[in-house]
């Protein structure tokens, strides 16, 4: 039940727009825990072939409403409507265990947000996926996520306990994210510059391990062919080789990030789509490919963002104090969602400028958002 008070501020959001996924729902849920609004969202992942909460989106709303000492009605396994009545945000430790192969790393998509504004650390204990794939996986949230955030304020760390992959899950992750004493700083990302690294790691668990290097192998050829000025950039792509208990089930994925001159950061990954039921995954020199292929057309583009990390940007500009702008490739539909929820739920408005045909600018006048 929604108290009288909290009435008079009730937004309604509906799940179904744009992506119409999971992405609504986080960007709408972090939102009004921010702004201490409550906020129902009703067809929720109407878009999706099996719509309604699953696990990993259950328990990211559960953790949230832990975080803000708030209320989650409606929060059941498919359910389409939930309501959240945020408290006042607090700091400690939590947990969550999804107990499906849903990805760790839409929780702290979800948290990270909220836990900026608490009153002082928050450490998180997360299970579930860790490598997934249509997710970020863990090795792209430290190194592509965690330095781009740190240009806005965001203190963070994540520490991998354990591997979760596609069907199990069973990973788990520790992770603090430091509160901020003020507002956000805004970020402009403008500048591509020059290619200065590309670095990466090949992860494999309890799979032969020459995957991993045939994988190495012809994600460092095609940058070598295809990223420009490739004759004066240092590849460095790692192997991590791991299996149980430092895994859960069979897995095998690749993270690639680069750095330039201008300290812009973008990254590509690959996550082998193995079967539920044992299936043979991508093949390795795929998963290698593919990875360095989409790295080669962020950079050709002169794009300062990857294209999954213009969506997971949009909160923190929108709540950074100033104005914030980053040149990216053409927007995703992620990034549209985010934007469109961003201004449902808060004040902030974004303006998108065309460049060129494939380069786009997203900028805002951010609500500089103090801890209440
Ligand atoms: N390969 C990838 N690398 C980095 N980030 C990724 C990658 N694939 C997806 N993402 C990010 O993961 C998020 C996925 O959001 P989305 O709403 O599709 O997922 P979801 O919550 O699992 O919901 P649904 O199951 O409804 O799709 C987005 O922020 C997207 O940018």
């Amino acid at each position: 039940m929604v108290s009288k008070m909290d009435q008079r501020t009730l937004r309604t959001i509906d799940g179904s727009l744009l992506e119409g996924g999971g992405q609504v729902l986080r960007v709408a849920a972090a939102c009004a825990v921010i702004m201490q609004h409550p906020v129902t969202i009703n067809k929720i992942r109407a878009r999706r072939s099996a719509p309604g909460l699953k696990s990993q989106h259950l328990k990211g709303l559960e953790v949230l409403c832990l975080i803000c000492q708030g209320k989650l009605a409606g929060g059941s396994l498919n359910s389409a409507e939930v309501t959240v009545t945020p408290g006042p945000i607090n700091a400690g430790h939590f947990e969550a265990d999804i107990q499906t192969a849903g990805s760790v790393m839409l929780i702290i998509q979800l948290v990270l947000p909220c836990c900026l504004y608490a009153p002082g650390p928050t450490s998180l204990s997360l299970r579930g996926g860790t490598d997934t794939d249509m997710a970020p996986p863990v090795d792209y949230t430290k190194n592509v996520f965690a330095p781009i955030a740190s240009k806005f304020g965001v203190d963070m760390s994540i520490d991998v306990t354990r591997r979760g992959f596609f069907p199990r899950g069973g990973g788990e992750i520790q992770a603090t994210i430091k509160n901020i004493p003020g507002s956000l700083t805004a970020v402009n990302l403008l500048e591509f510059g020059k290619v200065l690294k590309v670095e990466g790691v090949c992860v494999i668990a309890d799979l032969p391990d020459h995957l991993a290097d045939t994988a190495i192998d012809a994600a460092r050829a095609t940058l070598q062919r295809g990223l420009p000025g490739a004759a004066d950039v240092h590849i460095n792509i790692k192997k991590e080789v791991t299996s149980y208990p430092n895994a859960v089930g069979k897995g095998f994925g690749i993270v690639l990030w680069l750095r330039t001159s201008t300290d812009v950061v973008l990254g590509a990954t690959c996550i082998s789509k193995a079967g539920k039921r044992g299936e043979r995954g991508t093949p390795a020199d795929v998963v290698g490919v593919e990875a360095a292929q989409a790295l080669i057309e962020d950079c050709k583009l002169g794009a300062c963002v990857d294209r999954h990390m213009q969506d997971q940007m949009i909160l923190l500009m929108g709540l950074a104090a100033g104005k914030s702008s980053v040149v990216c490739g053409p927007l995703t539909q992620h990034t549209l969602t985010a934007i469109e929820i961003m201004q449902q739920s808060t004040p902030v408005k974004f303006t998108v400028d065309k460049m060129n045909d494939s380069l786009f600018k997203i900028s805002c006048d951010g609500i500089g958002m103090k801890r209440s």
